[in-house]
């Protein structure tokens, strides 16, 4: 409703706790002090073998638009928790600071770092909210959409998902992010047109309904179309949807392009085939199975295992709710801030839980690869000035079980992430949707396929360097000490 507010930005879609802290930290003098966050997610979305990162863009028009608008800061006076002093100040807020990233179809893990914002402590508190919530969603759907992708192979997958979708934002943006994982159009007019994605679709229930009966509609729908797919499951598929479908195709001839039938209901393996037999005897070998219902990567394997003759297949509500899992569960942490003699200490949030212990310090993520076989041997996180491609060999073991390790010696290692912001400024050039799409690809292709199998997956192995985990153990040993000298 941002007609309300002509000058509305996204500077406040934060919560309000980062504002608090925001005022806490300017007034107390360390609000410009460098601080470096890092954000990860502990838990591999959907049991699956990798996450596939989308967001960045979004990130990145977030960013540019950062600023205090006349309204936000008159709407943060009536709510009475802030100073005059601290709203004159952020009149004149801008993003300072630097953010590293994933770039968008990166292949991600759990516990690695995938967006790090290294800036002013105050600009890097505020926009901890809108990062999240950004990479979040988008990772999630885009991780959603390659399982998807992975199991229907080079069927053509077309994204279903906007009337399901949690609002107008999350249909647009899921789409994109459904794109990056792997799917070929959308039936989204408006996400075709901002993102340039192909757009496809056939026609609704509602259309046979009003004529209250098949012949009549698809008649209609051909004399107004040339590329005809018709919706067959209104009244009776076999009996009644698939025979008008092939008179009406016949009866048209050459006038339209007859390109296949869609069914929405009822056991698809069966009718599945018997409409393809039919199609077939009737002379239209080339026209499509279009399936649509409910379906997600489970779905759509048991129907392959079945036989299903489906060609095209259209996924919505699974895809775009991120039905099976509607979190990824992304986190923003402090790695590392400077103290008052202007030395960068690193810090830690410490946790009972061992998987939730975080680790300190500003850190790059290397993408390892045998230079022998061209596959991924793990993911490597380093200490941020350290560079494994000056060591001849890497010693590279898991943080947890530190009993499973490796030497890897003829290796090629790549930074997972690459500089976006430097010191305010957007150095990045966004790719085309096109090009990261492909560039997804790319790099599934490197992963072996063990990774990549939609049910109980390899666990991809993402280790520390030896610099990065006893700095962690370092620090936890300081915390442990600080903690047993307290007296309450
Ligand atoms: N052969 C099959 N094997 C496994 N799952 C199937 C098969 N055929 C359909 N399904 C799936 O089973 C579910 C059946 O959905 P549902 O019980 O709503 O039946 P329906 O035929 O869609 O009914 P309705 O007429 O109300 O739409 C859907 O998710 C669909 O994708
Ligand atoms: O099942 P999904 O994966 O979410 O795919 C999208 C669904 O949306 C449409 O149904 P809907 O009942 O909304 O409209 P209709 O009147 O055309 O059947 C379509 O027929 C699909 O069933
Ligand atoms: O074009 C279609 O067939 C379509 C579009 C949205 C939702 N369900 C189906």
């Amino acid at each position: 409703m941002s007609y309300q507010f002509p000058d509305d930005s996204c500077t406040l879609h934060t919560d309000a706790y980062e504002l608090s802290m925001m005022q806490t930290y300017w007034k107390k003098g360390i609000g410009q002090r460098r601080a470096v966050f890092e954000a990860y997610f502990r838990d591999m979305p959907f049991k699956n073998g990798y996450a596939v990162f989308a967001g960045l863009q979004r990130v990145v028009e977030y960013i540019e638009q950062l600023t205090f608008s006349k309204s936000d800061i008159e709407y943060l006076r009536t709510t009475n928790q802030f100073d005059d002093d601290f709203l004159d100040y952020l009149k004149d807020f801008k993003f300072e600071g630097s953010i590293n990233s994933a770039v968008e179809g990166e292949l991600v893990f759990n516990n690695e770092p995938i967006i790090q914002v290294d800036a002013p402590l105050m600009v890097g508190q505020l926009i901890e909210t809108a990062i999240l919530n950004i990479i979040n969603y988008q990772t999630l759907i885009a991780t959603k959409a390659a399982r998807i992708k992975s199991v229907v192979g080079t069927d053509p997958v077309l994204e279903f998902g906007s009337r399901r979708a949690q609002e107008m934002d999350a249909a647009i943006w899921g789409t994109r992010a459904a794109y990056i994982g792997g799917f070929d159009a959308t039936s989204n007019v408006r996400a075709g047109k901002l993102f340039n994605i192909p757009i496809s679709g056939t026609h609704a229930h509602a259309l046979v309904q009003a004529y209250m009966n098949d012949y009549d509609a698809f008649m209609a729908y051909a004399e107004t179309h040339r590329d005809c797919v018709f919706l067959v499951d209104t009244f009776d598929t076999l009996k009644s949807g698939v025979p008008n479908a092939i008179r009406v195709a016949k009866e048209m001839g050459d006038k339209i392009n007859f390109q296949g039938v869609r069914i929405d209901s009822g056991d698809m393996a069966y009718i599945s085939k018997r409409v393809r037999e039919m199609l077939d005897e009737a002379g239209f070998p080339d026209a499509k199975v279009y399936a649509s219902n409910d379906l997600d990567e489970k779905t759509i394997l048991n129907l392959k295992m079945q036989h299903a003759k489906i060609d095209v297949w259209g996924v919505g509500t699974k895809l775009i709710t991120a039905f099976d899992q509607p979190a990824l569960g992304a986190v923003y942490k402090l790695v590392s801030f400077e103290n008052d003699d202007g030395k960068m200490i690193d810090t830690i949030k410490i946790s009972s839980n061992a998987s939730k212990v975080s680790t300190p310090g500003k850190k790059q993520v290397w993408r390892i690869t045998d230079t022998g076989d061209g596959k991924s041997e793990g993911d490597y996180i380093t200490l941020f000035d350290e560079d494994p491609q000056a060591q001849d060999s890497i010693y590279m073991f898991s943080p947890d079980y530190t009993y499973i390790n490796k030497t890897v010696d003829n290796f090629e290692a790549r930074a997972v992430l690459q500089p976006i912001y430097e010191n305010g400024k957007l150095t990045y050039d966004l790719p085309s949707l096109e090009d990261i799409k492909k560039g997804s690809q790319a790099r599934l292709n490197l992963l072996w396929d063990e990774y990549k199998r939609d049910l109980n997956p390899q666990i991809y192995p993402v280790d520390l360097s030896q610099n990065c985990f006893d700095n962690k153990m370092e620090i936890i040993n300081e915390v442990r000490d600080y903690v047993n000298k307290l007296n309450f």
